[in-house]
């Protein structure tokens, strides 16, 4: 089956070989060791051997040559026909290995797996995280392993508030990733919050052209910043480790899926702050919670727990904070040996429909957004948190 090639797959088993439908040529090589391998050290190989991760069909066939050999020796079934891809080329790499006594094709395959072992230990040797760091951001931690790419807010001491250069950084980091060959992108945040959304010290930085410029421009990151999650191609997961507010909830609409600590909560206070929702809520969250739950959360600011979250449809799955991280990326590494293209292609054929929608939706809502910030109201409310008065 070609879809099994690149995937970790902890039992497979030579005699039931898959193989890709592209052959490729085999070199089988001859064992340097001594050629005395008993049956003992052979069938510990064959215990080793569904233990490691799937070495590929190339060497798959090799092992599945090697074990016939071993235990049938020489060649003896007719050929598969030219259409039977998988059963030709497995008859292939047997037929290849010619007279080769029994016990070197033992011995091969000993070795051969001693091989795998050694490099499989050393592969799965977790290097330190600030070793994987993508270099070129400041406000993040960008890593790619294991098919997956995570984007790590990085600015603890302020609860991850989403500065300019942070919304900047994370549109540069979802397009990299979109291009990358990771097959998920998971988007967290570092500390005890997942993030306090918007930075409010975003609208303390007024250029000389005045206020109106400055609510225009960052109408425009605004805009840019949710098209990205709106286009992004790949699945997409939340893992949220911690309380979310603002932006930071309201784009949850867009992801795949969304796994939440116990600890996490969802808050979107736009009243409090005189300002308006963004991020596409206004129509993901009627859409996934009823227009009844939607409304308490946005235009009344009612901060949700995981659990309720959860009842509601924007979380996917609540883990126990102590167990959070440990059970979330298990879960992802299992999801990112699926194949990337059925699930890029599944992932289309769900939200393709609605891209044209959201992104209306999505400039509708920035054009408002962008008046908001001009409102008393709204600069009421920054001047009180920036001046100590008031919290969430
Ligand atoms: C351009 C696109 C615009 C898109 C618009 C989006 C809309 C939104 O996202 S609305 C949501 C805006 N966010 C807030 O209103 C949250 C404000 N923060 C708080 O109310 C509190 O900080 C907290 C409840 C999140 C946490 O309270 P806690 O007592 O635990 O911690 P603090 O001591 O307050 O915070 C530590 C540190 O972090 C700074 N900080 C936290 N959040 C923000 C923020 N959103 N903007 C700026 N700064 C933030 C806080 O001031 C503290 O800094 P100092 O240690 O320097 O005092």
């Amino acid at each position: 089956m070609a879809g099994a090639a690149g995937r970790v797959v902890r039992r497979w088993y030579p005699h039931v070989l898959r193989s890709s439908l592209q052959v490729p040529a085999l070199q089988l090589h001859m064992s340097k060791t001594a050629m005395r391998a008993s049956q003992k050290d052979f069938e510990s190989a064959l215990s080793q051997v569904k233990l490691l991760k799937d070495p590929g069909n190339e060497v798959k066939l090799k092992l599945y040559a090697l074990y016939k050999q071993a235990t049938e020796g020489p060649c003896n079934t007719p050929k598969p026909g030219v259409f039977d891809l998988i059963n030709k080329a497995k008859w292939d790499a047997w037929n290849a290995l010619g007279s080769l006594p029994k016990e070197t094709a033992r011995q091969n395959y000993v070795d051969l797996v001693s091989g795998l072992s050694s490099s499989s230990d050393s592969s799965s040797q977790v290097k330190p995280e600030a070793d994987r760091k993508q270099p070129g951001y400041e406000t993040l931690v960008v890593t790619s392993e294991d098919s997956i790419t995570k984007i790590m807010m990085n600015r603890p001491a302020k609860k991850n508030a989403i500065t300019t250069q942070m919304y900047n950084e994370i549109m540069l980091a979802l397009k990299a990733a979109s291009k990358d060959d990771s097959a998920i992108t998971v988007l967290t945040g570092n500390g005890d919050y997942y993030s306090s959304g918007n930075d409010l010290s975003n609208f303390t930085d007024i250029p000389p052209e005045g206020i109106e410029e400055k609510a225009k421009s960052s109408a425009i990151l605004l805009r840019d910043f949710v098209d990205c999650f709106i286009d992004f191609p790949k699945p997409l997961i939340a893992a949220v480790n911690g309380p979310a507010v603002g932006i930071s909830v309201t784009i949850l609409g867009l992801f795949d899926t969304v796994y939440a600590s116990s600890r996490a909560t969802f808050h979107t206070p736009f009243s409090h702050l005189g300002q308006s929702p963004e991020g596409c809520s206004s129509y993901t969250f009627p859409k996934i919670m009823g227009p009844a739950k939607a409304a308490e959360m946005l235009i009344f600011g009612k901060k949700l727990t995981a659990a309720e979250a959860c009842a509601q449809g924007l979380v996917s799955e609540v883990f126990p904070d102590s167990t959070f991280q440990k059970e979330v990326w298990t879960r992802l590494k299992a999801y990112s040996k699926l194949p990337p293209n059925a699930m890029r292609i599944s992932k289309q054929v769900i939200r393709n429909r609605e891209k044209e929608k959201l992104h209306a939706i999505n400039a509708e809502e920035s054009r408002v957004l962008q008046e908001r910030w001009l409102s008393d109201e709204c600069t009421n409310a920054v001047m009180n948190f920036l001046t100590r008065k008031a919290k969430l």
